[in-house]
């Protein structure tokens, strides 16, 4: 790779031009001396109105990432397989590579890893986890080697944005999701924000760089918003506190790591009840450190651009992840053991109340002929793993009060952590 000057900058190929690839490409030309030219676009609509004139664009992206003259690969698309297919190709060659796509990252990481290992080439994403919060290298470069206790925060700007809607403006639901699409934040099937899938992703993403565990998607238990009604954020209100969709990563005292995303009551003091609109926040308990939180936009074409950027910069001065953490015992770690979760049900049909089984109920209000209906009480993480799809399919609403314990058959288990933005 040539050395980067004004007049000899690195030719990039760039691999999508929605949302974000306009962003980085908007960043580089505001850019005085950005070090780097956008050789070659590839889309995939030809029909599409684009800001710049028709010749800048092509509709094969192999020809991109097959050409030895570019230096590096931007890819920003909105399929994971198709992204897979072409990141995958390219480190192959040798390429390197940076991609926003989290569900793709997510889903294949062991073998994105395999596939550096063997060719030779360089895969960077911190687009794909909380937009501009540098999160990823982080955890990743200054955590490496710190135990960490707790990384919890809210991962997903669309959602947030909804929430933030509903709670301080009282926006319905349906509107207030329509602007989060319109600001080009949730994804091209925006239930992957709204059900909690694309946090998840996020989440297991971090859990790669935070405990060095390599996570299956499907066995995380993801739980989102799209079932919310006033009448839950009022609940919430009378409190004194905010639903927030928080993925939890947490280091378990015996040993292992767990991670989940759902809804949670989040008191006025944690550092999330803060984060409004598309933000995006990270709380992490590091063992020496102690509490760390970040704060910025978690979604967006500059705020994602700039992270692809910071990439771009890293690739150049060839910086790869070093996954400190990640060893052959911790990469066959699955999510386990098990917890349990106290949370507020909203409105289960008594088939899937019972199957809960819910223990230690604390609060609850059923009426007959009356609309809303709730019970608080502890389940297990398992639990609500395997009934996630029927829970989201009868439209109830789960939210955790944040409060989690170990599994004992003692009727008052000794709590082992209350997560942080619960205190
Ligand atoms: N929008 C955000 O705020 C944001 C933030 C972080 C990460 N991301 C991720 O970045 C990626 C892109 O997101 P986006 O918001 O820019 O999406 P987008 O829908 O705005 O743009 C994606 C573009 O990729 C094009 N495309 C699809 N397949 C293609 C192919 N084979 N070749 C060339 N172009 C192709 C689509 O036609 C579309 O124009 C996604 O993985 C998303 O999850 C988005
Ligand atoms: N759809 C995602 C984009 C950023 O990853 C979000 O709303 O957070």
């Amino acid at each position: 790779m040539s050395k980067p000057s004004p007049i000899n900058p690195l030719r990039l190929g760039l691999i999508g031009f929605g949302c974000v690839g306009q962003g980085l490409y908007d960043i580089l030309q505001k850019l005085p001396e950005p070090g780097f030219v956008v050789q070659r676009i590839a889309v995939k609509n030809p029909s599409k109105l684009r800001p710049l004139p028709a010749e800048r664009f092509e509709f094969h992206a192999d020809d991109l990432v097959n050409d030895p003259e570019l230096d590096l690969l931007v890819e920003v698309i909105d399929d994971p397989n198709e992204a897979f297919r072409l990141v995958s190709q390219a480190l192959q060659l040798g390429r390197k590579v940076a991609t926003a796509n989290k569900a793709m990252v997510a889903r294949h990481l062991p073998e994105l890893l395999d596939l550096q290992r063997e060719f030779g080439g360089a895969l960077l994403y911190e687009a794909s986890v909380c937009g501009s919060i540098p999160v990823i290298r982080t955890l990743d470069s200054y955590f490496g080697q710190e135990p960490l206790h707790s990384v919890s925060g809210i991962f997903n700007g669309s959602s947030n944005y909804v929430l933030t809607g509903m709670t301080t403006a009282g926006v319905d639901y349906a509107t207030v999701l329509a602007e989060a699409q319109a600001q080009g934040f949730a994804e091209t099937d925006p239930s992957l924000d709204m059900a909690a899938f694309d946090p998840r992703s996020k989440a297991v993403i971090l859990a790669a760089h935070a405990y060095g565990v390599l996570l299956n998607p499907d066995e995380v238990l993801n739980l989102g918003i799209e079932s919310i009604s006033s009448a839950d954020i009022r609940f919430a209100a009378e409190r004194g506190q905010k639903i927030k969709v928080v993925a939890s990563l947490l280091r378990l005292p015996a040993g292992g790591a767990t991670v989940f995303v759902t809804p949670q009551f989040v008191d006025a003091d944690s550092p999330l009840y803060h984060v409004e609109r598309e933000f995006n926040g990270v709380v992490v308990d590091a063992a020496f450190a102690g509490q760390h939180f970040w704060r910025g936009r978690g979604a967006g074409g500059h705020p994602t651009g700039s992270a692809v950027l910071s990439d771009l910069v890293a690739l150049r001065n060839g910086f790869r992840y070093a996954y400190p953490k990640l060893t052959e015992t911790t990469a066959a770690t699955s999510v386990a053991p098990d917890l349990e979760l106290e949370v507020y049900v909203r409105h289960a049909p008594k088939e899937l109340r019972q199957a809960l089984q819910l223990t230690d109920i604390g609060d609850a209000l059923s009426a007959p002929g009356f609309s809303y209906d709730y019970v608080v009480g502890y389940t297990r993480l398992s639990t609500l793993l395997q009934h996630r799809d029927a829970l989201r399919a009868a439209g109830v609403f789960v939210a955790r009060t944040g409060k989690v314990r170990s599994v004992t058959a003692e009727p008052k288990p000794e709590l082992i952590t209350a997560e942080l933005v619960a205190e």
